[in-house]
């Protein structure tokens, strides 16, 4: 599902207004019924009190819409004016007037500490403060009413964004946006829900379709993408009847070091659980009879030292998972310079390989065309330099990307795969994947993945999506706590078994 700037969704807009011959004023109307639906469909009509906070754009026109919907449906609504300015916007005063036809109180109007309303903890607040409009500072007092909301334990329902929240920077001040439980957003996601930053705010989102020109959307290249099913089914290479082993390539897992052997058993075993036909671990002495006990399906290659101090293959890997356990000891960096010199297999550095880039820079001048490196933030820092903010850190490294022709994934909750100009937002993992070991698994499944003929941008973003997914089938059988990341490798299989799972359709009564 792409995402869009918000310039990109105003046009958007304009595209629907115009190829539909409808008002701008029949498509809020569309937007925020579609918000009214989801509310009363869970709400069914439950005589809570609703606090509607409306601004004076179009957001807020959306709040006064949802307002009058619930008044129909008989629930307990008050609806309130955030007047932080005077310049209303046309389609908020039509549906003023509206509300004002059908509603059992008059809108209470907000213009200072004084007038804020008591919300009581088993409350509901619609949060239709500001949209996608934002975009200055808040002045005083709607901060404090933000903070206000925030303080009460109320459910809150932002519309298409949480108030407070830029689509297109981090806040001003972290404290005056709304904590949404959950966000309706219009149409498609917005980028700040995915960044560590300012995700936080919109906990669940829900979107919803609102009927947005479809040619449009297609043609739009959008500022990222997010990667569900949908979007890697048709990345899936299927295997072939008459194929064999050596249809499937040969994967190399180089690493490990006293005491960190284990990271390469799982990179291993992740390869060959991700359809790797032959796998290889190239490890210190010291974890010879460790890899060929834990993993019988793999061969083993060692150097006779307690870290790798070189790495000569006789044959050409179909492709490279290099620097997990690896240790940073200078024979070991002589060893990947000499080794990175030479490489011409499609190659995935993760772990001391990317710290060791990190500190001889020279070396990135050695890396193959799409190189995939796999940093978690703090290893990302030590290759980029220190970041301002989030956005800062998506746009070092697109440049990284760019100048280096490389492919970086930024590992975390929502990893983000940045090739050159695009972005690739995974939608899959949860927090029970942070827990040691769990990035070696995703380096033996993105190596898998080369190794059977992906293209690089293809067995990352492909690769990041399937460690997700097996990591939420581990943690559904487990409960968070208890992933370990060998669980993740025992789910990769159910990881691929899930992208075909058709929707269960539930059971007709029989008559
Ligand atoms: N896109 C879609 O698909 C659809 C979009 N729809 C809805 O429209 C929403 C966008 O509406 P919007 O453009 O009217 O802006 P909104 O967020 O209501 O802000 C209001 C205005 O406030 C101003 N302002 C900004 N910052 C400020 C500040 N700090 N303090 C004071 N004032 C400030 C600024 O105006 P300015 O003063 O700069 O002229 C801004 O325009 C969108 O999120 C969605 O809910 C749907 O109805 C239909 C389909
Ligand atoms: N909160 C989270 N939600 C989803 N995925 C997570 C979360 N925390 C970590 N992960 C994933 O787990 C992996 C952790 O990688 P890394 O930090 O390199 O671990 P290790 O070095 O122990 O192998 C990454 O792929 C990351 O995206
Ligand atoms: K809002």
């Amino acid at each position: 599902m792409k995402i869009l700037s918000v310039q990109q969704m105003r046009m958007a807009d304009e595209a629907t207004i115009t190829s539909e011959k409808i008002s701008s004023l029949e498509l809020m109307e569309r937007a925020a019924t579609k918000v009214f639906d989801l509310l009363h469909n869970r709400l069914q009509g439950t005589p809570i009190p609703i606090h509607v906070f409306c601004g004076i754009g179009n957001n807020g026109g959306d709040g006064l819409v949802i307002s009058r919907l619930l008044e129909k449906h008989g629930y307990h609504v008050r609806t309130y004016i955030v007047n932080f300015s005077d310049n209303r916007s046309k389609d908020f005063l039509a549906n003023y007037d509206r509300l004002k036809d059908v509603a059992s109180e008059w809108p209470v109007q907000l213009k200072s500490k004084q007038d804020f309303p008591t919300l009581l903890d088993q409350d509901i607040v619609i949060d239709a403060i500001f949209g996608i409009g934002l975009n200055r500072p808040l002045v005083p007092w709607v901060a404090t009413l933000i903070k206000h909301i925030n303080k009460s334990k109320c459910f809150t329902v932002s519309v298409d964004i949480p108030s407070g929240l830029y689509a297109d920077k981090i806040p001003d001040d972290p404290e005056s946006v709304i904590y949404s439980d959950v966000t309706v957003t219009f149409q498609l996601p917005k980028l700040v829900f995915f960044l560590p930053q300012t995700g936080i705010y919109a906990r669940d989102i829900e979107i919803v379709d609102i009927g947005l020109n479809r040619e449009f959307l297609q043609q739009s290249p959008g500022i990222a993408e997010l990667i569900g099913k949908n979007e890697v089914l048709p990345l899936y290479r299927s295997r072939f009847k008459y194929s064999h082993k050596g249809t499937y390539g040969h994967s190399v897992l180089v690493g490990g070091s006293y005491g960190k052997i284990g990271s390469v058993v799982l990179a291993t075993k992740a390869a060959l659980k991700t359809g790797s036909g032959l796998a290889t671990a190239y490890v210190p002495e010291c974890g010879y009879a460790i890899v060929q006990t834990a993993v019988p399906e793999a061969m083993v290659i060692t150097d006779d030292d307690d870290e790798l101090s070189e790495i000569d293959l006789d044959f050409k890997p179909s492709a490279v998972g290099i620097g997990i356990g690896l240790g940073t000891n200078e024979k070991t960096i002589k060893a990947l310079s000499n080794f990175l010199k030479n490489n011409t297999s499609p190659i995935v550095i993760d772990a001391d390989g990317i710290n060791i880039l990190a500190k001889h820079p020279k070396l990135l001048e050695n890396l193959t065309t799409q190189t995939i490196i796999t940093p978690h933030p703090k290893e990302l820092e030590r290759l980029i330099g220190r970041w301002k903010d989030d956005f800062d850190k998506l746009n070092k490294t697109i440049e990284f990307s760019k100048r280096h022709d490389c492919i970086v994934v930024i590992k975390g909750a929502n990893s983000i795969t940045v090739y050159k100009d695009q972005l690739y937002i995974n939608n899959t993992g949860n927090p029970g994947m942070a827990t040691a070991g769990s990035g070696d698994v995703l380096t033996g499944i993105i190596t898998g993945l080369l190794s059977q003929g992906y293209s690089p941008l293809h067995a990352a973003v492909f690769g990041v999506y399937l460690h997700g997914s097996a990591g939420d089938e581990a943690a559904h059988q487990t409960g968070f706590e208890a992933v370990v990341a060998g669980d993740i490798v025992a789910n990769i299989g159910t990881a691929f078994l899930e992208l075909f799972k058709q929707r269960s359709i539930p059971d007709k009564k029989s008559s």
